[in-house]
């Protein structure tokens, strides 16, 4: 492959490069592709690119597209340095403004969810609260923040943002997203096909908005945001990459600005959000065991968690855990307890 040396030095890719680099400061890099793409390398791991004025935008668009908000989750981030490289090799011309983002370098480099802070609770504005400051996922988010809104206000066209996961847990239902709450708005058809495109054939619709990556570009930059949950953490390396061949596909497709295939929209299985587990301080206690898979179903009347002054019992439906994690410090999300779309009665 021939690699622009002014983008990433000698490293032979863009995710060597961000992992070489993951705890320098570099400055803002630009280059342009023979077929007239600029390719702006804004901060490390934050790639913009931008079609030439004259090619046509057929889905009339602009991407961002994150991976490594959490750094041990790798799968998704192989997959974007990928196209990021058959971008460069001239496999195929990109038809729309992208911004492309490895989130958390230097926990990439540990092999960590995090070094500090769960960056994915440090968006929406949190990154400013007194606890953060000077913690180094503060400072990223809000450059983050930064990059998306700048993003956002030069690029005409919908914006959509899929922030890229894997899941700490085995899962029930391998692939899904989570669609952040917005008042007023539903998961659109064309999102929900896109998703199906990428073999996510289950939706979380969120209760409340959140201080997550999806939920700040859904809430003040207005995009159509997902987090998506691809599958399991692995270490670099060790992804079966066949796994995820359906996000790959997909989101190659909506570079190049070609037609979405057909879907049969009865395949995705939509769960609402009904109550946030958090951590509520000393007296607190989980009663989901550490190895549960998510989608774990539990019957009514059983006791999730409890403290001094609650006793959380499920309803007169049947509700599951998703994302349960005991340590997590007090105030943060131990868990999603869900319920299928439709069963509103209780
Ligand atoms: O497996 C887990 O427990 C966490 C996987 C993960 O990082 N999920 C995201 C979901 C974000 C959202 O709610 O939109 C997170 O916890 O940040
Ligand atoms: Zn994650």
């Amino acid at each position: 492959m021939t690699i622009d040396h002014t983008l990433f030095d000698t490293a032979s890719d863009w995710l060597a490069h961000t992992l070489e680099h993951a705890s320098k400061d570099i400055t803002e890099t630009h280059t342009q592709l023979a077929d007239g793409t600029r390719i702006n390398r804004k901060a490390l791991g934050v790639l913009e690119v931008i079609p030439p004025a004259d090619r046509p935008n057929p889905n009339n668009e602009a991407l961002i597209i994150s991976a490594g908000v959490h750094g041990n989750e790798t799968a998704p981030i192989e997959v974007l340095n990928g196209l990021v490289s058959e971008l460069l090799n001239g496999e195929w011309q990109v038809a729309c403004p992208l911004l492309l983002i490895l989130g958390n370098p230097p926990a990439m480099v540990q092999g960590d969810r995090f070094t500090e802070a769960n960056m994915n609770r440090l968006f929406h504005g949190a990154h400013g609260k007194p606890e953060y400051q000077g913690l180094p996922e503060a400072a990223r988010a809000k450059q983050l923040e930064d990059f998306c809104r700048d993003f956002a206000s030069r690029h005409e066209g919908a914006l959509n943002h899929y922030d890229l996961h894997t899941a700490i847990r085995p899962s029930q239902r391998e692939k899904f997203a989570l669609y952040p709450f917005v008042e007023g708005r539903n998961a659109p058809k064309d999102q929900c096909d896109f998703l199906l495109e990428a073999d996510v054939d289950t939706l979380l619709l969120q209760h409340k908005e959140g201080t997550t990556f999806s939920s700040f570009t859904s809430s003040q930059l207005g995009a159509e945001s997902f987090t998506i949950e691809l599958g399991k953490v692995r270490p670099f390396g060790e992804n079966d990459v066949n796994r995820f061949t359906g996000i790959r596909d997909a989101l190659r497709r909506r570079f190049r600005g070609q037609p979405a295939p057909a879907q049969d929209s009865d395949r995705m299985t939509v769960f609402k959000v009904v109550f946030e587990i958090l951590n509520t301080g000393d007296s607190f206690q989980f009663h989901i065991p550490d190895d549960v898979a998510n989608f774990t179903e539990y019957a009514t009347g059983e006791v999730i968690w409890e403290d001094n002054e609650t006793s959380y019992r499920v309803g007169d439906i049947p509700e599951s855990i998703v994302f349960p994690n005991r340590k997590v410090p007090v105030g943060q999300r131990v868990g999603l307890l869900i319920r299928p779309l439709g069963n509103e009665q209780a």
